[in-house]
């Protein structure tokens, strides 16, 4: 039998099938998805077997062996190699780049060699110097590494010794044990009663006897460790009774619960409201019917999406079928896990990047063991091991982060659509703020549709009839004209004391997106910036350090401009640090928590400062975009929004988008409940279609006149885009390549005849713009350009560029201009 393996070498070269024999021993356990340790190119590699075939197309007696199956049960399964295929095709990455993105890191352990001697070899000891025979005789199986790196003179003599037999060489993957075991007694009260027991233990061996009463009285396994702390009682007691036959040692596997020790109250199905239920019956409609339907779920914050959620996964359950819920890594909060574990108990796994390897390898293990029915994620849990999935649930569909910003540059959201083709299970994407892509696909899948069931499920009201929070903008400008030099508006200053005066929680919101706290020098402009990197640094002031964020570079930050020697150099920016500065100046006393990325990189730390706030133990939540999603505090009855407006200046298209959604977002945490909330949003722009629309949160406004832009300026959801990355360490190299890539691509586009502007009337059109530098020109020491792809209709914009890029990557070895392709971009820097 032949498996076609893929290699882990993220080249475009060496992506795709190789065929390899499968050994005789490893028959019947190669399956596809398998992880196999197969030699390549001298060395051995990690692999994933994509396919099982009778015979080869290559010569059998040239074919290698798979040296090792690297794991009990294939950790991936047919429908997701077919996915990881379709993602390297769509997003234009490697097979094994997708491949690598849907296994646990656990697993990813790079395949090591190990050398032991051939036993019957021992003596021809064929050119091997003594002191390596030692080694490996004491130590074997050897990391074939470490040899070399002790004995770098014997390399060679290693490898002879490996031709001629006299070591042998096996694979294993490093990490490979990353399930944790942990020492067990087991008592053998089965078997024998504890009164017989005690008959073969002499009278003298007290500590023994004690030992073993205490584990019949408890009668149950109990870890090694325990036992000790708790009897007091040394391993070599435990030892005489397991020589006795009396107990049993052994290694038993142990889940890491991120969760454990944590109850979770048990919660209910509300009863729906009517709008809640019309939503209800149309989503399990589709789950019932297993249709691979997409819908969007539009409702305003408060309206009970989540409740919706939580009942339509109970139906897919009860299909025996299972549910994905994406949700974005922000807003992963404690709450959020709270509500699905509270009604789903142990049949939920949860996935997020706070997880330990090792955690997180034991809540895939769960889902891939079928021990749960249910997994809540960030992104990647789209590639949670389920068999039969019902639903999947991506809730704020609209956060770019669901967009992977490094290879593979999937969208979870086109993801789950596939994969939801691929097991008949329905989709719903749920937001208070839909992404214009999304209300885009949906309206065209109602007006295509049967016109039984629409795509688009509104809730436009909250739960309860409450009402949604009057939104007043404070114009900046005109707080400056009054004198007013504080980063607090007088209106905003005051509902802020009203809420000390009644006791009542703000949550405080600074937009910090596009902006950081840089250095300049006020009397020649002088800014520190990055040596590496086209960029601003960014003042750290823990540490006094001057950081840049792309690079990582650092350096202490000065006194005096190095450029005039002035000593009017400030640090600009509003950060964080700063308004808590300034509150703790206008309101002595007052308790504020602050969340950002400097007070919430500690494990649990965001869970901590949440829990906090929930308990009213501070008056003020203050943070940037984490603290505007998916909170749900009673008490919070003000929300006020420092600057509204520092994302709107990014050179993105989304910009007005994202500044509608985050208003709308964080305007959404206030009086929730029975109090009445309130929201000031201080910005400089007061007339931005974006902010004036947020103040009625009035989406459809918004849509509308964001559309209208889109259209002018041939954007999405108008069109498709594509960015091409050049980078190179000179830039008149870089330039010509450009150009030439450029050019090429024009061409080819010109042949298939679909070369047009899109301004105009064809049906397909492509359109190439650039190239020109990227908006970070320079970025660790390499130059960079972009080429901007837009398209639209049935144009194979991937097989295009790809065919392109192949002659570009190739050839040239020496100082090659690198490409990066991002398809659908999020980012456009
Ligand atoms: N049918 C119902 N009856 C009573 N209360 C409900 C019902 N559905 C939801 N709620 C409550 O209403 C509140 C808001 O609901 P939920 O958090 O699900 O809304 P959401 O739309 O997910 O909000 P957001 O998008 O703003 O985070 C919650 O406290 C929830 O428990
Ligand atoms: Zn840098």
């Amino acid at each position: 039998m032949i498996a076609r393996v893929i290699v882990d070498v993220p080249t475009k070269q060496t992506d795709r099938p190789f065929d390899y024999k499968v050994p005789e021993a490893m028959s019947g356990w190669i399956e596809v998805g398998s992880r196999v340790g197969v030699p390549f190119g001298g060395r051995t590699l990690q692999g994933f077997v994509v396919e099982l075939a009778e015979q080869s197309e290559v010569d059998l007696s040239r074919l290698k062996a798979i040296a090792e199956l690297l794991d009990p049960s294939a950790p991936l399964s047919p429908d997701l190699i077919e996915l990881a295929l379709w993602i390297s095709d769509k997003y234009c990455c490697t097979w094994t780049a997708a491949l690598q993105a849907m296994i646990p890191s656990a697993l990813k352990g790079k395949a090591e060699r190990y050398i032991s001697l051939q036993e019957s070899n021992l003596h021809a000891e064929a050119g091997l110097p003594q002191p390596v025979l030692e080694h490996i005789r004491k130590y074997a199986p050897v990391k074939l590494d470490t040899l070399q790196q002790r004995f770098p003179d014997s390399s060679a003599a290693i490898k002879a010794g490996l031709r001629s037999g006299v070591l042998s060489e096996t694979v294993a993957v490093k990490d490979r044990l990353a399930i944790r075991t942990v020492l067990t007694v087991f008592p053998a009260a089965d078997s024998i009663t504890e009164e017989e027991a005690l008959a073969q233990i002499p009278a003298r061996a007290a500590k023994q006897r004690e030992l073993l009463s205490y584990l019949f009285t408890r009668n149950e396994p109990i870890p090694l460790q325990a036992l000790l702390a708790e009897t007091g009682s040394s391993a070599a007691s435990v030892r005489a009774l397991e020589d006795k036959g009396l107990v049993e040692v052994r290694e038993v596997q142990q889940n890491r619960d991120p969760y454990a020790g944590r109850t979770f109250a048990p919660s209910q199905p509300l009863e729906l409201t009517e709008g809640q239920q019309a939503v209800f019956e149309s989503i399990t409609a589709a789950v019932l019917a297993g249709d691979p339907k997409v819908f969007l779920l539009q409702g305003v914050t408060g309206s009970g999406k989540t409740e919706v959620y939580l009942q339509s996964i109970d139906c897919c359950i009860a299909q025996d079928r299972q549910a994905i819920v994406l949700v974005p890594e922000i807003s992963l909060t404690p709450q959020m896990v709270e509500r699905f574990k509270g009604r789903f108990g142990d049949a939920v796994a949860v996935l997020h990047s706070r997880l330990s390897n090792g955690e997180r390898y034991d809540e895939w293990r769960k889902i891939k063991e079928k021990r749960v029915k249910v997994a809540i994620g960030a992104r990647s849990a789209i590639f949670a091991p389920f068999e039969r999935i019902g639903l999947i649930i991506i809730d704020e569909e609209h956060e770019s982060s669901y967009k992977q910003e490094e290879s593979p540059k999937y969208h979870a959201r086109d993801v789950a659509v596939k994969r939801a083709k691929q097991h008949g299970a329905t989709v719903v994407l749920g937001s208070a703020t839909p992404s214009l892509e999304s209300y885009a696909a949906a309206r065209r899948a109602s007006l295509q549709g049967d016109g039984q069931s629409d795509a688009l499920l509104p809730l436009p009201e909250r739960v309860g009839g409450r009402p949604l929070p009057p939104v007043e903008i404070v114009d900046m400008r005109e707080e400056l004209k009054a004198g007013n030099r504080s980063m607090f508006s007088r209106r905003l200053h005051q509902a802020l004391g009203e809420r000390l005066e009644r006791g009542e929680q703000s949550v405080l919101l600074l937009n910090r997106r596009g902006y950081s706290t840089f250095v300049m020098c006020r009397s020649c402009g002088y800014t520190a910036g990055c040596p590496h990197c086209d960029i601003s640094l960014t003042y750290h002031q823990k540490s006094r350090m001057l950081r840049c964020h792309y690079c990582g570079y650092a350096e202490h930050s000065t006194l005096v401009c190095p450029e005039c020697q002035s000593e009017h150099i400030r640090f600009f920016g509003t950060g964080t640090q700063r308004v808590e500065e300034e509150l703790a100046k206008l309101f002595p006393g007052i308790r504020v928590i602050r969340m950002d990325v400097d007070t919430t990189t500690e494990k649990g730390s965001h869970e901590k400062w949440l829990t906090m706030f929930g308990e009213r133990k501070a008056d003020v939540l203050l943070g940037t975009q984490m603290v505007a999603k998916g909170l749900d505090f009673p008490f919070v009855t003000l929300v006020g929004v420092i600057a509204a407006d520092s994302s709107l200046n990014l050179p993105d298209f989304r910009a007005a988008e994202k500044t509608f959604q985050l208003l709308t977002q964080v305007a959404g945490r206030a009086g929730r409940h029975h109090l009445p909330g309130e929201v000031v949003v201080q910005t400089y722009t007061p007339d931005h279609y974006s902010v004036r629309t947020a103040q009625r949160h009035d989406y459809d406004a918004f849509l509308e006149e964001e559309l209208r832009h889109r259209r002018m300026m041939s954007y999405p959801p108008f069109c498709r885009l594509i960015l091409v990355t050049m980078t190179h360490e000179q830039l008149p190299l870089l330039v010509e390549q450009g150009e030439r890539f450029a050019a090429a691509l024009r061409e080819r586009a010109a042949r298939a005849g679909v070369l047009a502007p899109l301004a105009t009337a064809q049906e397909r059109a492509m359109d190439i713009l650039g190239p020109v530098a990227s908006p970070i020109p320079r970025l660790k020491d390499r130059y960079r350009f972009q080429c901007m792809i837009k398209y639209r209709g049935n144009v194979d914009a991937t097989e295009l560029l790809r065919s392109v890029l192949a002659s570009f990557t190739e050839g040239q070895q020496q100082g090659k201009v690198l490409f990066s392709v991002d398809v659908d971009p999020q980012v456009i820097m």
